[in-house]
């Protein structure tokens, strides 16, 4: 029942995906650099370019519509209606949450994470191949889940409507405004700061649910709200989404983020924290 309530944030360990490993619906991504994938990866897994993957809205940013490079993009990877795809990386989930998250966007419904990094599961003597899968390739009827993205027009209607908490998960610097990453440097009004990287700890492990259900409390996040969440370019929020869909929360990724944000004329940007003595 679960998996049927959240059918999305799907969290698996290490010893629960060792079990699995050559089922054949299973779609298992290695999310790490190239040259580490060929060094060993799990037993089945399929590499995935996530830098280039992060890169590709950053260049342009018309591509989160843009159907037929998500369709030539994805039918490498072999993923069928029904195939549970699985996605771990050496990255402390960034990347691997992104690919979720994009993933999802596109309409692939069964996606999960793993609950550890690669080097987590090397340290605990799970089975380690250089062997290359292959993998026949799949045509995917990408359906864009417009409900999971975040445009700058609705983050606009979300402030002004007060329908939505917006929620930061960059670095307290560039929510401050101190470290400036767009033409403008600070955060959309009234947003709240949860950090993605308080959510994981080093080793790819996503908190326990009360250490998690705390941050959210402390940063201003008030149950069952509806989220709209951002970063630069989507990386760091794709985390956040993942843990607030697993709380229960609708959460929404403002993909383009600050990218967008701060660099656009007309947004309202509020960067007084960087102008303000520390209390
Ligand atoms: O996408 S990102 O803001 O994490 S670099």
């Amino acid at each position: 029942a679960d998996s049927e309530e959240k059918p999305l944030a799907k969290l698996v360990s290490l010893a629960e995906l060792e079990r699995r490993l050559g089922e054949p619906n299973l779609r298992l991504l290695d999310a790490r650099p190239k040259a580490d994938y060929d060094k060993g990866h799990i037993p089945g897994a399929v590499w995935v370019d996530a830098k280039a993957v992060a890169a590709m809205a950053v260049k342009d940013p018309g591509v989160l519509t843009d159907r037929k490079a998500w369709v030539s993009w994805i039918a490498p990877l072999g993923i069928g209606p029904k195939t549970d795809v699985l996605i771990y990386d050496a990255n402390r989930q960034l990347d691997a949450a992104r690919l979720w998250w994009l993933l999802g966007y596109l309409g692939v419904d069964r996606t999960g994470l793993l609950d550890g990094s690669f080097p987590l599961w090397v340290a605990e003597n799970r089975p380690v191949t250089t062997e290359v899968p292959t993998v026949a390739p799949s045509p995917f009827p990408v359906a864009f889940r417009n409900d999971r993205n975040a445009t700058r027009a609705e983050v606009l209607a979300a402030i002004a409507a007060k329908s939505a908490l917006i929620v930061d998960a960059r670095s307290k610097g560039e929510y401050d405004g101190i470290e400036k990453r767009a033409k403008r440097g600070g955060h959309i009004p009234a947003a709240c700061h949860l950090e993605w990287s308080d959510l994981v700890g080093k080793d790819g492990r996503f908190l326990e649910e009360s250490a998690l259900r705390a941050k959210l409390a402390k940063a201003g996040v008030k149950a069952s709200e509806p989220v709209i969440t951002h970063c630069q370019s989507g990386g760091r929020a794709s985390v956040n989404v993942f843990v607030l869909e697993r709380l229960g929360f609708k959460a929404r990724n403002y993909y383009l983020g600050w990218s967008d944000w701060g660099n656009a004329e007309e947004t309202p940007v509020n960067a007084e924290a960087a102008s303000k003595p520390n209390p």
